[in-house]
């Protein structure tokens, strides 16, 4: 039987630490490792992250964006990063941001959350923008395969704010909102529960929300869009003791060399162990 996603998140955090490494192939990344703009060069620049990282890393995020746009082909990469990625021990949060009405969010989630499906992945980034309870058919499915969510409650971009610290009629905001939501899915669970939050790095002191969901919180934003491992306690107080650090380009720029991707990784997750105490 599969132990739950924060069950198996807390296990991999406390082994190899809580840095997630993205795996973004953006084009101006693809030029900068010499590989063209195709398949072929999607291909390498993925199993080349794979090939270094994988075995070392505790979490791996994929943005599914940089797969899809190649079609169908692109997306073949990507099931296969997926699993080698698993078979070498990390998890997969897969980050595709799916959020629909439920009855279409049902087929997004057997996507991504069915055990059986070619883009299985241990937990799926969700946006709860058409109403939290939207995303009910990804959050039962999930706990039936053992897998997780990370539901979009303060994103690192600044346009975030707009719709995500808009204020409710009872006062409190949409993304304080959400939060308290997370923290229902969570209730009673040990060591954590399997729903997090996506909170940015990059928004610095956040000690008006209530961040104690009893689950995980994916903090993108360090690296390429300016935040810095050293940046997490004053960002997410208490809280950074779940705190699972998202680096993408900032990791991905160091290639193609394996030892040197390797490098970067161990540095920031050194830097993120002396900041957060783990
Ligand atoms: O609030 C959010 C949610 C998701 N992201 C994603 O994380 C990575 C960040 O990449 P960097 O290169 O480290 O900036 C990327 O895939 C985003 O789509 C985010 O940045 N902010």
């Amino acid at each position: 039987m599969t132990l739950p996603f924060g069950t198996r998140l807390r296990a991999a955090m406390d082994e190899r630490g809580p840095l997630c490494v993205g795996i973004d192939p953006h084009a101006a990344l693809l030029d900068s490792w010499g590989l063209a703009d195709d398949v072929a060069g999607l291909e390498r620049f993925t199993f080349t992250v794979v090939e270094a990282l994988a075995g070392t890393v505790a979490v791996f995020k994929p943005q599914s964006a940089f797969f899809e746009r190649f079609g169908s082909r692109g997306v073949a990469v990507l099931e296969r990063a997926v699993a080698d990625l698993r078979e070498a021990g990390g998890l997969v949060v897969m980050d595709a941001k799916r959020g629909d009405i439920g009855s279409t969010m049902a087929a997004y989630a057997e996507a991504f959350l069915r055990k059986d499906a070619p883009l299985f992945s241990d937990a799926l980034t969700v946006s709860p923008y058409l109403g939290y309870g939207s995303l009910k058919p990804a959050v039962d499915l999930a706990r039936e395969s053992g897998a997780g969510l990370f539901v979009l409650a303060l994103t690192s971009n600044p346009e975030g704010a707009e719709v995500q610290r808009a204020v409710r009629e009872d006062g409190r905001t949409i993304s304080a909102t959400m939060l308290a939501h997370l923290a229902e899915e969570n209730a009673g669970e040990t060591p954590m529960g399997s729903f997090g939050a996506v909170v940015g790095a990059t928004l610095g002191d956040l000690s008006s929300f209530e961040l104690d969901i009893n689950g995980p919180l994916l903090a993108p934003g360090i690296g390429a869009q300016g935040a810095t491992p050293a940046d997490l306690p004053a960002v997410f107080g208490a809280a950074v003791r779940n705190v699972v650090p998202n680096v993408s380009r900032g990791v991905l720029r160091h290639g193609p060399d394996a030892a040197a991707l390797r490098a970067s990784a161990e540095r920031y997750a050194d830097e993120i162990r002396a900041a957060v105490g783990a």
